[in-house]
């Protein structure tokens, strides 16, 4: 099997005395393995030169950059590419190797032949241990990542610097002059033909879109043999920059003194370790995602996937505001918002039927600010686009508005969706909504909602027995009868929404204290 040559010839160090020798030494044993990255930027951070940095960290390397074209790029494809001039990459590579030691150079993207002329003579005054060359033409997605006049210059200047070259089924092809590859049999005839082109010292011939393979099988030449790398396929949308992950963790092998061959198994056996770890992860809507390279997402996930940011105990006083008793009584809903937190209210809901949309925002931004330094969530009622607007911490719809589910995609998961039920049946699709609690109306007739039909105490019961979710009540209660509402006892009913009990009153704090200490009253007995 063929080594990689290391450049800069280690036995000139034998000659020395042996002091200095041992020195030297103990300052290489120190030194930090280093790969230079020499790729595109993928805004979605699965491929280029974000992968490459991953994949260097999770071997335990140091990666540094330099970028030779920005992408916009997600889950779906590429949306554009902005190369980054010629001379820019050349000061960006003379910043890096200049200084910095750098053990292996790993090229990504390089979409000319002059950015490729560039590389080839930073490489001539600043030799490295060793060069990667991924070719990379044309994405997963389809898209051209480089022009088709790079072809010449690849196989003329760079590959002959390179130590292995990494074409996937499409560029082996490409640098075949466009031979169709479609079996482990064709790959072993394209590593060895582009080995007999007379570039690279390896061939590495990547087969992850090897069609109807259940097997992710590689083809390895070194000039002598051939050796097919074979593992199981996983089974994964999230594909996405596994051979810019291959070939940078064979790079930051190669940079801590592994031979070829054996730094080529580590990165193939690592990129499918962290595609298995990976494979149920949902980031992104479209169809290639990508894979956590350092396997701690997941972590996260379950974390974020409890939803703390919803108290049920938040349901208590829920105060529900109304524009038309505030004009009334002449008050701004700043401070009918103030009067009611002052007042023990544990949650605020802005109903605002007839303001202007820019209104709205305007009133939700200055209530949030009120609310949030008192730890009190505010929920926007209806308008999805207004809470978005002014990220309150959530949305309450009804039946007729829209579906919670859509609301609950809108927002996201750490945002408080509420929905009016007034039957099991709509209490259990709240649920299958993804709601985080339930308004149960109206308990009593109210002037606030016309043509409202009332559920009564017994209706309320029925929901609340119904559901897992935890349930606020709602329509026509007061201090006269919220005792009553909380008397039915059913762990899950949580409070009590009120409109014309604190906001068509003429003191609303001194309103929302009384029922503040009734409902404290009786969860306390
Ligand atoms: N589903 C999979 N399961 C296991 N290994 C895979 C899978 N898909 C790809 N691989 C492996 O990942 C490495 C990269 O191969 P692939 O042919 O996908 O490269 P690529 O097309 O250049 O990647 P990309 O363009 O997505 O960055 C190879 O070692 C391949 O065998
Ligand atoms: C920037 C960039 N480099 C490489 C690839 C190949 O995966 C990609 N999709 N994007
Ligand atoms: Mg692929």
């Amino acid at each position: 099997m063929a080594e990689v040559v290391l450049r800069g010839s280690p036995h000139v160090l034998y000659r020395r005395r042996p002091a200095l020798v041992r020195a030297m030494a103990a300052e290489a044993r120190r030194k930090v393995s280093h790969v230079l990255t020499v790729a595109g930027s993928d805004s979605g951070a699965g491929a280029g030169i974000q992968a490459d940095i991953k994949a260097c960290a999770a071997a335990g390397v140091y990666c540094s950059s330099v970028v030779t074209a920005v992408t916009a790029q997600n889950t779906v494809g590429v949306q554009g590419v902005h190369p980054v001039p010629e001379d820019f990459v050349a000061e960006q590579l003379r910043s890096v190797l200049s200084d910095m030691e750098v053990d292996v150079v790993k090229t990504g993207m390089l979409h000319s032949g002059s950015v490729i002329e560039v590389l080839c003579s930073s490489l001539k005054e600043f030799p490295v241990r060793a060069l990667v060359v991924d070719p990379v033409m044309v994405s997963t997605s389809g898209d051209m990542l480089s022009a088709p006049s790079t072809l010449a210059v690849y196989c003329n200047k760079l590959l002959p610097l390179a130590d292995i070259v990494t074409p996937n089924l499409k560029e082996a092809s490409a640098l075949l002059g466009g031979c169709s590859l479609k079996s482990v049999a064709d790959m072993y005839s394209a590593a060895k033909l582009i080995h007999s082109l007379g570039p690279s010292r390896n061939v590495l011939v990547k087969g992850g879109d090897l069609p109807d393979s259940s097997d992710a099988v590689d083809v390895f030449y070194d000039g002598e043999k051939c050796h097919e790398l074979r593992g199981s396929r996983v089974v994964t949308r999230n594909t996405h920059g596994t051979g810019c992950t291959l070939a940078s963790y064979i790079a930051a092998e190669l940079a801590k003194g592994s031979p070829v061959m054996q730094a080529v198994q580590r990165a193939k056996s690592y990129v499918a370790s962290a595609l298995c770890y990976s494979k149920d992860l949902v980031i992104g809507n479209g169809p290639q995602g990508p894979f956590d390279h350092l396997m701690k997402l997941k972590n996260h996930v379950s974390g974020l996937a409890q939803k703390p940011l919803f108290n049920p105990d938040d349901l208590l006083l829920y105060a529900v505001t109304d524009s038309g008793m505030n004009k009334k009584w002449g008050r701004s809903i700043t401070d009918a918002v103030k009067a009611a937190i002052e007042g023990g209210a544990t949650i605020i809901q802005l109903r605002e039927k007839e303001a202007d949309t820019q209104d709205f925002v305007e009133a939700a931004r200055s209530c949030l600010a009120i609310c949030r330094p008192c730890n009190v969530p505010l929920l926007i009622n209806d308008r999805v686009d207004v809470a978005l607007a002014c990220d309150a911490d959530g949305v309450h719809v009804g039946q007729s508005d829209m579906p919670a589910h859509l609301v609950r995609s809108l927002l996201g998961p750490r945002k408080i969706v509420g929905v009016s039920c007034k039957n099991p049946a709509q209490a259990e699709q709240a649920w299958a909504d993804g709601a985080n609690y339930i308004g149960c109306g109206g308990v009593f007739p109210t002037s606030t909602k016309a043509n409202n039909p009332t559920v009564g105490l017994d209706g309320l019961r029925t929901v609340c027995m119904a559901s897992k979710l935890p349930v606020v009540a709602i329509g026509g209660i007061s201090v006269g009868n919220a005792r009553s509402v909380l008397e039915i006892s059913v762990p899950n009913l949580k409070g009590v929404a009120v409109v014309s009990a604190l906001f068509d009153q003429e003191c609303i704090a001194t309103e929302t204290r009384r029922l503040r200490s009734i409902l404290s009253d009786v969860l306390r007995t």
